[in-house]
């Protein structure tokens, strides 16, 4: 027979019921267990102490809670019996001076029954103390808040107050404080300690001790300050009288809530305005010293609104100087004058200030990344030194001509020839071309040192070389024969002397060069202002040195150059082979070629005269180059001095960006010199000033005679297209920028330049004519500058600045 309800995990559901009642019917044997068990508590619960009596149902109930456990049952029995005999019992009865241990076999503990035995808890109630809880009264500020004393309180409050006494009065009741637990409960009077009961609370009581005997006004020093107006207007309110300490004394109620009832004899204009503000905290009467405030005095410290920086420094202390040295200044002042240095000077002082200041800002004008270089000028009078120098005349010619014409091959001969390249790199050039396949172009590449241009066998940008006779130091500007490549050419132009175009003499080339740049060269150079042209006839070695040929370019050439501005005496014409050498500086030794007994090419050009003018004119240079010239010469710029003339040390400025610089030192056509003219060939090595300032085609001038920058011109200039109100490209050497012909003034007659025709809609090619040009930007620009306007891939007018 099993004691226990353990279910069987292999039945089915069906089994748990039958099928007169849904459940098993009971065992027989185990009720009879179960009858014998019953007995058995039943039988304890009398025989113990105290005696319990239970059903036969509550005694099975928990046999079947504890399978059938006798002892716990028993246990549980007894616990439960007990219980419900105390709840029966009157508390005082209930409770046994020395109630009987409970049998250790209990399992229910009970706190109350454990401590049931301490005689000092059986305290009659009667004798108990009121456990007062604190009400939240938040402090609201550090020198404010809410009021720990009684304030005004509302006239509703007032009123409700009243009212209530006076029913209390009416009905007889005594009317009862209520403890301050609750916030909202509003005490209307403090009674006397007679009128309350025995369940006065000591808080209460306190109170009540206070109305009966109040504080001297001095005898705290919280409650003086506390009874002191701050804003109330009243006099009375600041020394408290015993009438009115009830007021002062200190509340529990919320601030909404004042314990002061207003008297019903007073008027309510006359009662005196009380308060409510809080005491400031300790910390705050610490730091703005409110201790020191004589007592007949309003406290600042009872109004919420005073800043307390003013506070601060109004009444106790003044205010730091920060303009003045800090503290740890004036020490390390004195150190540093013990030590005999020179101590931080004070700006405390008005003009100390604006001293400071001064220094300030200056050092801030000051300021730059790179230190001022200084760099000391010898002071020459530069035309004199020019007057005393030996140095040979130097002359820029300009090589121009159609493309493939030979102009560059022309120009390896004679730099070979000049011996101003070896004849070791000459041969290198001549391996390297002979390895692409473009040996014809070794001389060339003298010249075209460009990686693209010697692949391409295309001069692209001008390349300077420079040669020396006996007489003349000469500098070659090659230009590219190329028409996409005219606006590098015009940059040569400029630079220029005079000019030697190169003409294919060969059958075709020549005639195809016409047509093609050999015109628009020479027009070009022509217009920037070069006078003098030497016509290499190139390549005679082709056509076997036929003089016919020869004569016939001449005279087309010189009929074209003469009509293009040139003179006769300064053209000239040299029969010449430019991969052979021959007529470059040595004659021809081909027999074909000895009818020709003029002078070689070299002779030809040592005719040129120097460019030496304007030397007394203000300093002009159009800056063809800047770049890096070395460690000691961070930044150099290069190109040909205009006019005007300069020296080391000089101040610079360039323009369109009006920075200035300095001039560390100067090269003459490569040589270090203290000094440069106009129409030599310069790099100036400068300093202070940053390089984004400098570009190609900007101008070097000084700040006492700046060039000035212009958005539009009026130019006379020689139309090589048709010319109408329309769009060009402004070129002045390396510059060039976008703009327009704006207007057409005249079209002029070429010899005498007077007027041919006024506001003409169109002109043709080969007129001059007077034009307005507009520009986009500012330029720097002067008459009489040469300019050259092009539109479309074309040169279509070059000229001279009005
Ligand atoms: N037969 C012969 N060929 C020459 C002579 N001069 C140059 N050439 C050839 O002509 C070709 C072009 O020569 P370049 O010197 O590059 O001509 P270029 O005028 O400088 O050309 P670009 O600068 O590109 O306009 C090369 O193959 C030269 O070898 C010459 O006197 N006689």
């Amino acid at each position: 027979m099993s004691r226990h309800r353990i279910k069987d995990v292999s039945f089915d559901d069906d089994d748990l019921y039958d099928e007169d009642d849904g459940y098993d019917s009971p065992d027989p044997a185990e009720q009879e267990f179960v009858q014998q068990c019953t007995t058995d508590v039943l039988q304890q619960l009398r025989a113990g102490n105290p005696p319990v009596t239970a059903t036969k149902e509550e005694v099975q109930e928990s046999l079947w809670h504890y399978y059938n456990d006798v002892p716990k049952t028993v246990n549980y029995l007894r616990g439960k019996k007990e219980k419900e005999i105390k709840k029966q019992q009157p508390t005082a009865k209930a409770v046994p001076a020395y109630p009987a241990p409970y049998p250790p076999s209990t399992a229910h503990f009970s706190a109350a029954d454990f401590f049931r035995d301490c005689p000092w808890l059986n305290v009659p109630p009667h004798r108990k103390a009121d456990i007062l809880v604190e009400p939240l009264c938040p402090r609201l500020g550090l020198l404010g808040g809410a009021p720990e004393s009684g304030g005004k309180v509302s006239k509703l409050a007032a009123l409700a107050a009243a009212r209530k006494k006076k029913e209390g009065e009416k009905s007889g009741s005594t009317p009862v404080a209520m403890a301050p637990s609750t916030p909202q409960l509003e005490k209307t009077e403090v009674p006397s300690p007679e009128l309350r009961g025995p369940s006065l609370s000591i808080r209460d009581r306190l109170a009540a001790n206070n109305a009966k005997s109040p504080r001297p006004a001095e005898g705290n020093d919280s409650l003086q300050r506390l009874s002191k107006p701050g804003l109330s207007t009243s006099s009375s309110a600041r020394k408290p009288s015993p009438e009115k300490s009830q007021s002062a004394a200190p509340s529990m109620s919320p601030p909404v809530q004042g314990t002061e009832v207003p008297s019903e004899e007073e008027p309510e204009e006359q009662k005196p305005k009380i308060d409510i503000r809080a005491s400031p905290s300790t910390f705050a009467s610490t730091i703005v010293g409110a201790t020191t405030i004589p007592a007949h005095e309003p406290s600042h410290l009872h109004s919420n609104s005073v800043d307390l920086l003013r506070i601060y420094g109004q009444n106790h202390a003044e205010p730091f100087d920060f303009a003045g040295p800090s503290p740890d200044d004036v020490v390390l002042n004195a150190q540093n004058t013990a030590k005999g240095f020179k101590s931080k000077p004070s700006a405390s002082k008005n003009g100390d200030k604006k001293k400071a200041q001064g220094e300030l800002a200056g050092g801030l004008s000051n300021l730059s990344v790179e230190e001022k270089v200084t760099v000391k000028s010898k002071n020459l009078d530069v035309l004199e030194e020019y007057k005393k120098s030996t140095r040979k005349k130097s002359a820029n010619f300009v090589v121009i001509g159609h493309v493939d014409a030979g102009k560059s091959t022309l120009m390896g001969r004679l730099l070979a020839d000049q011996k101003a390249i070896d004849q070791r790199t000459l041969d290198k050039y001549r391996r390297e071309a002979e390895k692409i396949g473009k040996g014809s172009f070794a001389l060339a590449w003298v010249l075209d040192q460009g990686s693209e241009e010697r692949a391409r066998g295309v001069t692209i940008d001008i390349a300077t070389n420079k040669f020396e006779t006996d007489s003349t130091a000469f500098t070659i500007v090659d230009a590219p024969g190329h028409r996409d490549f005219v606006p590098n050419m015009i940059a040569g132009a400029s630079q220029a002397d005079f000019a030697v175009l190169v003409i294919d003499s060969s059958v075709g080339k020549f005639e195809s060069g016409l047509k093609g740049q050999t015109k628009e060269h020479a027009l070009l150079v022509r217009s920037m202002g070069v006078q003098k042209i030497v016509v290499a006839v190139n390549k005679m070695d082709t056509i076997q040195w036929d003089k016919g040929r020869f004569e016939e370019i001449e005279q087309q050439i010189s009929s074209f150059l003469t009509t293009a501005g040139f003179q006769a005496q300064n053209i000239s014409f040299v029969p010449c082979s430019g991969f052979q050498g021959d007529n470059i500086s040595q004659r021809s030794k081909d027999p074909h070629a000895s009818w020709y007994t003029g002078p070689t090419l070299i002779e030809e050009l040592e005719t040129s005269e120097p460019y030496t003018h304007g030397l007394d004119k203000p300093l002009r240079m159009t800056i063809g180059d800047v770049f890096r010239g070395g460690v000691q010469n961070p930044l150099s710029i290069s190109g040909r001095l205009d006019a005007g003339s300069l020296q080391m040390g000089d101040q610079i400025l360039t323009m369109p960006s009006g920075e200035t610089a300095t001039i560390r030192s100067v090269e003459v056509d490569s040589e270090p010199s203290d000094w440069a003219v106009a129409g030599q060939n310069v790099v100036l090595n400068l300093a202070n000033i940053d390089p984004i300032h400098l570009r190609s085609g900007d101008v070097v001038c000084r700040a006492s005679a700046p060039i000035p920058t212009i958005t539009s011109f009026t130019a006379k200039v020689l139309a090589f297209e048709h010319l109408m109100p329309m769009m060009v490209d402004v070129h002045r050497g390396r510059l060039h920028v976008p703009g327009r012909i704006s207007k057409l003034v005249a079209a002029l007659d070429k010899s005498s330049g007077a007027a041919l025709k006024k506001r003409p809609k169109i002109v043709g090619p080969g007129t001059v004519a007077r034009v307005v040009v507009e520009m986009d930007q500012a330029v720097p620009l002067e008459a009489p500058t040469r300019i050259v306007l092009r539109a479309g891939g074309s040169t279509v007018a070059a000229g001279l600045l009005e």
